[in-house]
């Protein structure tokens, strides 16, 4: 995507072909800076500290984090531990995971001095998958609102957290139904939830949609189910961070409350994914690991000071304690259908089988 006319990924090799560079996403919206990752550890750090996030982002800052760890050490030894220390950095996007024993299954034949170069060559490829895999599932997502719209107002589309092209290595999975719809000349607008804790709703969605043209409303996360009681949503939109083999999905904290009143409502309700998001070898979403990260990420809130420094603010007293689970589960029978790079199907077993026949069967 275009970030003041200029077009962007979220994630790139550095002209030296070994650096990689990323946006700190942990500064936007008010500040727009890159950062250089140099080494393995760098690639963990960016991911554990959210400077990169985003299922589909996490896997492939993972990928290049591969190839960061093979320039230190492209033994066997090697090659296992930047794994090990990758997959440690956040458990619950599968991308992450996927990413890295994706790169180890091409490298693990090849001796230790091809596999820098080649390293490199598997983390742009994953990279360029999910630019594609992504403006894919933005014209299946298109083909799902142009239907939804009845002409006149515009589509009330809402969603949840940042499933834009920040979220991935570019277009989104979310948003990229939205950005492609808005293209196509449907007019919509969005109702962004904030997202707390990390606000990524409103420190990043909002900012991508105002960046594209997008209209949109910046609303708080427990006001979804009031506009849909009102009728004012046609349709919830949210990306994912694992989908289980029978269609559960798992995306960020309070996604699954949204699942419910629009249930309730009779408002659809589409989770969008690559194939990199779905866990084929999980049989149901309650297996899915829940990240609980710091406390601190609740009792505090950070945003921009009046000189324009970033800053964190007490939210509650300092003996406040806090608890901070990072993602929650959707049932299946509450998702009205999943958007992928193939095309959409029921979210089920037998949904996904259709759409990825190569990889059903196997969850244990
Ligand atoms: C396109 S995946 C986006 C997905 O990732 C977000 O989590 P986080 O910001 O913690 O990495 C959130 O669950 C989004 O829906």
């Amino acid at each position: 995507m275009k970030v003041d006319g200029r077009p962007y990924r979220t994630i790139w090799p550095a002209d030296d072909g070994r650096t990689v560079v990323v946006i700190d996403q942990r500064l936007l919206p008010h500040r727009f800076e890159t950062i250089e990752l140099r080494s393995l550890a760098d690639a963990e750090v960016a991911i554990r500290d959210m400077a990169v996030r985003g299922a589909p982002l996490i896997g492939a800052t993972a990928a290049y984090g591969m190839a960061l760890g093979m320039v230190e050490d492209s033994s066997d030894e090697g090659l296992a531990r930047a794994g090990e220390v990758l997959i440690a950095s956040r458990p619950t996007a599968v991308n992450l995971a996927w990413a890295v024993r994706t790169v180890q299954q091409i490298l693990r034949p090849l001796a230790p001095a091809e596999r820098v170069e080649r390293a490199y060559a598997e983390a742009s490829r994953i990279a360029e998958d999910d630019v594609e895999s992504c403006a894919a599932i933005g014209r299946h997502g298109a083909d799902i609102l142009e239907k939804l719209w009845k002409g006149g107002e515009p589509l009330q589309v809402l969603t949840h957290c940042n499933a834009g092209w920040l979220a991935t290595v570019d277009w989104g999975t979310a948003l990229s139904p939205i950005y492609a719809a808005h293209e196509r000349g449907v007019p919509i607008h969005v109702w962004v939830d904030e997202t707390r804790p990390r606000n990524q709703g409103a420190a990043l969605t909002a900012w991508e949609l105002a960046s594209h043209g997008v209209p949109h409303t910046l609303i708080v996360d427990n006001a979804g189910g009031h506009l849909m009681r009102q009728g004012r949503v046609d349709a919830c939109i949210v990306g994912s961070d694992r989908v289980a083999a029978n269609g559960d999905v798992c995306n960020k904290i309070g996604t699954y409350l949204k699942a419910l009143a629009a249930h309730d409502n009779g408002v659809p309700f589409y989770a969008a994914m690559p194939h990199s998001t779905i866990d084929f070898d999980l049989a149901h979403g309650d297996l899915i690991p829940i990240e609980e990260r710091e406390a601190r990420e609740v009792t505090h809130i950070s945003g921009r000071a009046a000189d324009g420094t970033v800053t964190e603010v007490l939210l509650a007293p300092e003996a406040t304690p806090g608890a901070n689970f990072a993602f929650d589960v959707t049932p299946a029978r509450l998702v009205t259908a999943l958007i992928t790079e193939r095309g959409v199907c029921e979210a089920s077993a037998e949904g996904l089988a259709g759409l990825y026949p190569e990889r059903a069967g196997k969850a244990a």
